[in-house]
């Protein structure tokens, strides 16, 4: 399918509200099945007064076959959801199957939020604009000059994209498979000529940490089962802000040291609000509240630790 791009920098475009309608949607992806923003969603709906329904479409439950996300695009626009999230394996595959894309959408390579109004199937990503409102949010004014990101997949894409749009001037992107840092950096860098971005090994970061402004994780290692750290520790120090993008757990191993270096720390938590509160809007066309959400969040986090500490005693 030829996809169209949007016209202009992308506004989150909301579609009229309608009081009467339940809105149906869902996520699309693997090992989705422990997701919180299905209840980001439907607390944030149940508080506005809004029929919604959020389902899970998980790929493992269908046969595991990521090749199918476009047709599975296509299936939930015949169905009449209102729109889709996306998340791994899917943000690039479901491209196929889509009719247009926003602006930043096609320039950082993926798809998180697809929209099926007036049918037309049009694909945006919220994963930036959740980052950076995260950031200024939980991070205010702090400096980004000088960046150096570990990662360049699905979420790395949209934080280097972010951090770029909002004029970081040097962001260096490692990646332990050095051709995606390349790539990544290869494909923004025509889109900020005021900003330097620049592929490093990850085994040549350890300078630039030690004089850079800050330092983000957007690989999955501090996530529940895949332990550590993805820099040295030790490398850490007062002057560096660190961001992970993990929220389970919030409290990795990275911000864990970070906080003992009295480092400013943002964890994955606020991104992952400000993604569900920018595709809710896109979804409703009805604005959704970021801090009641982020408390939805906090709630579902403290309710999961205590099913696991009640199964664990079972
Ligand atoms: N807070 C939020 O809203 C979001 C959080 N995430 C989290 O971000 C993490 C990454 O997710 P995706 O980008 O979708 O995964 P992905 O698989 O697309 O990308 C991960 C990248 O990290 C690289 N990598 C792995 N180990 C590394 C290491 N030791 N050093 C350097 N690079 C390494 C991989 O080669 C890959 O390029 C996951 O933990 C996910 O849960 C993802 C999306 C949104
Ligand atoms: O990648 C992510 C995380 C997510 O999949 C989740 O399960 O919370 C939701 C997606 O919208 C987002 O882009």
């Amino acid at each position: 399918m030829m996809l169209q791009a949007l016209a202009g920098p992308q506004p989150l475009q909301p579609r009229t509200p309608d009081v009467h309608h339940r809105f149906v949607v869902g996520l699309l992806g693997s090992g989705i099945a422990g997701s919180l923003t299905p209840g980001l969603h439907e607390a944030e709906a149940d508080r506005l007064g809004v029929a919604y329904t959020y389902r899970i479409i998980d790929l493992d439950a269908l046969g595991g076959q990521p090749g199918r996300s476009a047709e599975l695009v296509r299936s939930a626009a015949e169905l009449g959801y209102d729109g889709l999230n996306v998340t791994h394996p899917s943000k690039q595959l479901v491209q196929d199957g889509l009719d247009e894309l926003s602006p930043d959408a096609r320039i950082l390579g993926a798809v998180n939020t697809i929209t099926f109004h007036g049918g037309r199937a049009v694909g945006h990503n919220t994963d930036h604009t959740g980052f950076i409102g995260g950031f200024r949010a939980g991070l205010h004014s702090a400096p980004i000059n000088s960046v150096v990101q570990v990662g360049a997949g699905g979420a790395g894409a949209a934080v280097a994209y972010a951090l770029l749009n909002a004029g970081a001037g040097h962001l260096v992107i490692a990646d332990i498979e050095a051709d995606r840092a390349e790539s990544l950096a290869a494909r923004l860098a025509p889109h900020f000529p005021n900003s330097e971005v620049v592929a490093a090994r990850t085994d040549a970061i350890a300078g630039t940490i030690r004089t850079a402004d800050g330092l983000v994780n957007t690989t999955p290692i501090g996530m529940t089962g895949h332990p550590g750290t993805p820099v040295d520790p030790h490398l850490l120090h007062p002057g560096l802000w660190v961001a992970d993008v993990i929220y389970r757990p919030l409290e990795t191993a990275l911000v864990t040291a970070a906080r003992e270096k009295g480092c400013a720390v943002l964890d994955g938590g606020r991104m992952v609000v400000g993604q569900a509160a920018a595709a809710f809007e896109l979804f409703t066309g009805i604005p959704a509240d970021p801090d009641h959400m982020l408390a939805a969040f906090h709630r579902a986090v403290s309710a999961s630790h205590s099913d696991q500490k009640d199964g664990s005693r079972r």
